[in-house]
């Protein structure tokens, strides 16, 4: 990574406004899984251990510039202390004389957590006026948010324009991780893309099959593959706007002689719950009122061999309505193929994430990425304006 981090920058004595991506999931106020928290604690730590002056912020949720309490990011303190073994303070606000008192009072190595900058509609407009009250608290800005650096936002870039900025260790381990997979693969490389939507995937599907060698398809997003060549799909996730963009990929793959893989079976179901009746058929069975919900044991069998046979393995969606049990076997085969496989494998966040914890295989993948969208935009080979916005080495 060409950007400096922490480790390059004095701080000691510094206060330090830290960037950190805690919007983790709540359900009645508790926190269902605090990775995203856990992955900041080395770049936390450091900056204890070497006497620097705490001030994380974060978003949570989308409150669209209003203080909501729902949203408050006080789980988020009481989660952050009992992994650190030591109290944060939590701000009521993340700007405003009440915060300066409270950053006047810190002493190195004390941490204090901001409350959500999204309380200020001036956050996702990248207001510089709030920026640069941001920018005001600290002498140091440190960028660990990766679940948000594909958002220039007024916490995330616009800080940068007024303080050293650098990026956390999280931030760096994603950054390297991800661009080494990406830059120089090893072969080979496999990407799965799943998931609902074709018109979200068509960047990413379009830059893995230039640079992967074989890419797969399952989820939502086969079904308009399917379509625009001709097969029923019945009920069936489509999108008719992408038709041709999906035959155009099909081609594309012929031409620079990739292996794309569309489903061979599927798992289709009367209605969208687990009580639904369900039947296994080829891609030309598809009755016209039901819909196709999961990947067939006849694909997850050559899924999970292409998996088997690969150097590294980048995986982005699911391969069906995972959520619902009866039609999670698909997703769960593929979780399983690359928690198996010798590959290096790559998870990238959001949903596929989730699948892998729900089925305890977390443990089992070489890197699992804590930004959804921010490691999508990554591996459409977009920039990321709050990397972008650090400072070069
Ligand atoms: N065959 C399918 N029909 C409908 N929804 C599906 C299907 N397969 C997967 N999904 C849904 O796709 C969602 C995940 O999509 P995601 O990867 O987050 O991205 P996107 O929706 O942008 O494609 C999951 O909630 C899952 O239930
Ligand atoms: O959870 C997040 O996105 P993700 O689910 O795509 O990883 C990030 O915190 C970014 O949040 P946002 O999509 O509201 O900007």
């Amino acid at each position: 990574m060409n950007k400096k981090s922490v480790r390059d920058v004095e701080v000691t004595g510094k206060r330090v406004f830290v960037r950190v991506d805690f919007n983790v999931p709540l359900e009645d106020g508790k926190i269902t899984d605090d990775t995203r928290i856990r992955e900041t604690l080395p770049t936390i730590k450091y900056l204890i251990e070497n006497g620097a002056k705490v001030i994380l912020a974060s978003h949570m949720g989308r409150p669209k510039g209003q203080f909501v309490d729902s949203m408050r990011l006080t789980p988020a303190a009481v989660r952050l202390g009992e992994l650190l073994g030591k109290p944060v303070v939590k701000a009521d606000e993340a700007i405003g004389d009440a915060v300066k008192a409270q950053i006047a009072a810190m002493k190195d190595g004390d941490v204090l957590l901001l409350e959500n900058v999204r309380f200020y509609a001036g956050e996702e407009k990248n207001d510089p006026e709030l920026a640069k009250e941001f920018a005001s608290l600290a002498d140091l800005f440190v960028n660990d948010a990766f679940g948000a650096a594909h958002r220039a936002h007024a916490s995330t870039a616009g800080i940068a324009q007024y303080l050293p900025a650098v990026s956390g260790l999280l931030m760096e381990k994603e950054l390297n991780v991800l661009g080494k997979a990406l830059l120089n693969p090893e072969r080979p490389f496999t990407a799965i893309i799943g998931g609902s939507k074709v018109k979200d995937k068509i960047d990413v599907i379009s830059k893995m099959l230039e640079i992967a060698d074989n890419v797969l398809i399952g989820g939502g997003l086969a079904y308009t593959f399917f379509k625009a060549q001709g097969h029923e799909i019945g009920q069936s996730l489509c999108d008719n706007e992408k038709l041709e963009t999906a035959l155009g990929f099909i081609e594309k793959a012929k031409q620079l002689g990739k292996n794309f893989l569309l489903p061979v079976d599927i798992v289709v179901s009367d209605d969208f719950s687990a009580n639904a009746n369900t039947k296994i058929v080829d891609i030309d069975g598809i009755p016209a009122d039901w819909e196709g919900i999961d990947i067939g044991p006849k694909t997850r069998e050559l899924y999970a061999d292409v998996i088997k046979n690969s150097k590294l393995v980048v995986w982005n969606g699911p391969m069906g309505v995972f959520e619902i049990e009866p039609f999670s076997h698909g997703t769960r085969a593929v979780a399983q193929a690359c928690a198996d496989t010798a590959a290096y494998t790559v998870i990238g966040g959001g949903d596929s994430a989730a699948a892998a914890e729900k089925f305890h295989l977390a443990d089992k993948m070489d890197h699992i990425s804590t930004g959804g969208g921010a490691s999508l935009e990554f591996m459409e080979g977009k920039k990321l304006p709050g990397v972008e916005a650090l400072n070069d080495k």
